[in-house]
């Protein structure tokens, strides 16, 4: 596939045009848009929305999105929305061995399972955590997330979106967020898996720094956005839209691939995590994880995060007589964890890539026993965890489990038991 080309610059004001001339310039909607083209605006916040988090752009298609025929409901026994579709959580950590992707013909909608889930869209709170087990490309599909935007984690295959804005491609190590209401499908080159946080509430941005000050940990600099590409060869399509915790699903006689040129802060966007600038501990003690948030959705109360997508890349641990993996805590936010590649220095052994574990608001947790042992008597030079992505989701609610995740065949049964060799070594 050829390398494709991008516009740097997080929550850029981008503009392209695949054929020159394409873009009106001084005005949003001329009387005529040049080459016939039709204007549609996408909103992905309130028009009134403040400046700073105010999100649209001006599209400029062959055919409007309003040309569709009507939508019927589209069963998808694996994919749940909000609270209501979940069920009760048990106040036990909770852990699942990497789901096997199917061998039947499976794309990346079909191959969605919902794993935990908070929050109601339509009162724009909470998240699910998916995953994705896809082996087969869509092709004259496209799917239309109505209830929330996709922060989207590969961790096996590469994946090439096409999007209403144009085309990314996204490798393990890589990740990339698709706007709540846009149109997108998705190849792979195999046998493919991987995370999804889908994201009911603010559109996630970069966290504020602090005393970190103006540069560091993901720089603006390094997050990319397509240029406007559109499918030209005729033919129908199907459309599947997720609105209102159902798909629906409706039949369309050209591409909605059909954007010829494109303005605007809303688009999807990608992210190297190698580029991700970690700050840790050059003194003594382990920092909170916070240092390491890519990105978060804001709740509306103030550092409650909606969600942040929070990451454990490969870094230097210099920090002297401190225990250096993080600590045993309970916690009033609900951690979502996925394991990208390599070990997690919490579980070196127990978590596998392509696995993922809950522990949920004020469930204790921390390192096993094993890993314990290794880093309170481990010597303290300076170490590098290397060849290693661990990532986060965290969320204010407390996540609920679907019955995919319960009875789907990945629950460990016993999690818990790696805590056990943890003694009382109190002088009797
Ligand atoms: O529980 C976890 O493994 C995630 C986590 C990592 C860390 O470095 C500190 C706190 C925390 O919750
Ligand atoms: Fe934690």
């Amino acid at each position: 596939m050829s390398e494709l080309k991008y516009q740097a610059g997080f929550g850029n004001q981008h503009s392209s045009e695949a054929v020159p001339g394409a873009l009106p310039l001084g005005r949003n909607s001329p009387q005529r848009v040049p080459l016939g083209l039709y204007a549609e605006l996408l909103s992905g916040a309130a028009f009134t929305a403040p400046r700073v988090e105010n999100l649209r752009s001006w599209l400029y298609r062959r055919q409007p999105s309003v040309v569709v025929g009507g939508y019927q409901p589209l069963d998808h026994a694996f994919l749940k929305t909000g609270a209501a579709q979940a069920q009760l959580s048990p106040p036990d950590p909770l852990r699942w061995a990497p789901t096997a992707i199917p061998e039947q013909p499976t794309d990346f909608v079909q191959g969605l399972r919902t794993l935990v889930v908070n929050g109601d869209p339509d009162a724009h709170t909470g998240m699910a955590a998916h995953l994705y087990l896809a082996n087969r490309s869509m092709e004259r599909s496209a799917f239309i997330n109505a209830d929330g935007e996709l922060l989207i984690v590969p961790q096996q295959g590469s994946l090439r979106l096409t999007t209403e804005l144009g085309r990314l491609d996204v490798r393990p190590g890589e990740i990339c967020v698709v706007p709540r209401g846009m149109a997108f499908k998705v190849a792979v080159d195999g046998p493919s898996r991987g995370y999804v946080c889908e994201n009911y509430g603010a559109a996630l941005r970069l966290p504020e720094l602090g005393p970190i000050g103006s540069n560091g940990l993901a720089n603006a600099r390094d997050f990319l956005a397509p240029v406007a590409c559109f499918e030209a060869e005729p033919g129908a399509y199907e459309i599947i839209k997720k609105f209102g915790g159902q798909l629906w699903r409706a039949a369309q006689a050209h591409s909605p691939f059909n954007v010829v040129a494109w303005h605007g802060n809303l688009t999807p966007y990608k992210y190297d995590t190698a580029n991700f600038m970690t700050i840790g501990s050059i003194s003594f003690d382990h920092p909170d994880p916070s240092i390491f948030t890519v990105l978060t959705s804001p709740s509306d109360t103030p550092g409650w995060a909606n969600v942040d997508f929070v990451i454990f890349p490969p870094r230097w641990m210099v920090a002297e007589d401190s225990f250096r993996p993080p600590w045993y805590h309970r916690n009033v936010m609900s951690e979502f964890m996925g394991l990208v590649l390599g070990q997690y220095d919490a579980k070196p052994e127990g978590f596998k890539p392509g696995g993922a574990s809950l522990h949920n608001a004020f469930v204790p947790h921390g390192p096993d026993a094993e890993a314990f042992a290794k880093a309170s008597s481990a010597e303290l030079k300076p170490h590098k965890l290397d060849n290693t992505l661990a990532f986060m989701f965290e969320t204010r609610w407390r996540l609920q489990p679907t019955a995919f995740a319960l009875q789907g065949g990945s629950l460990e049964a016993n999690y818990a038991a790696c805590w056990q060799g943890l003694n009382d070594s109190f002088p009797a």
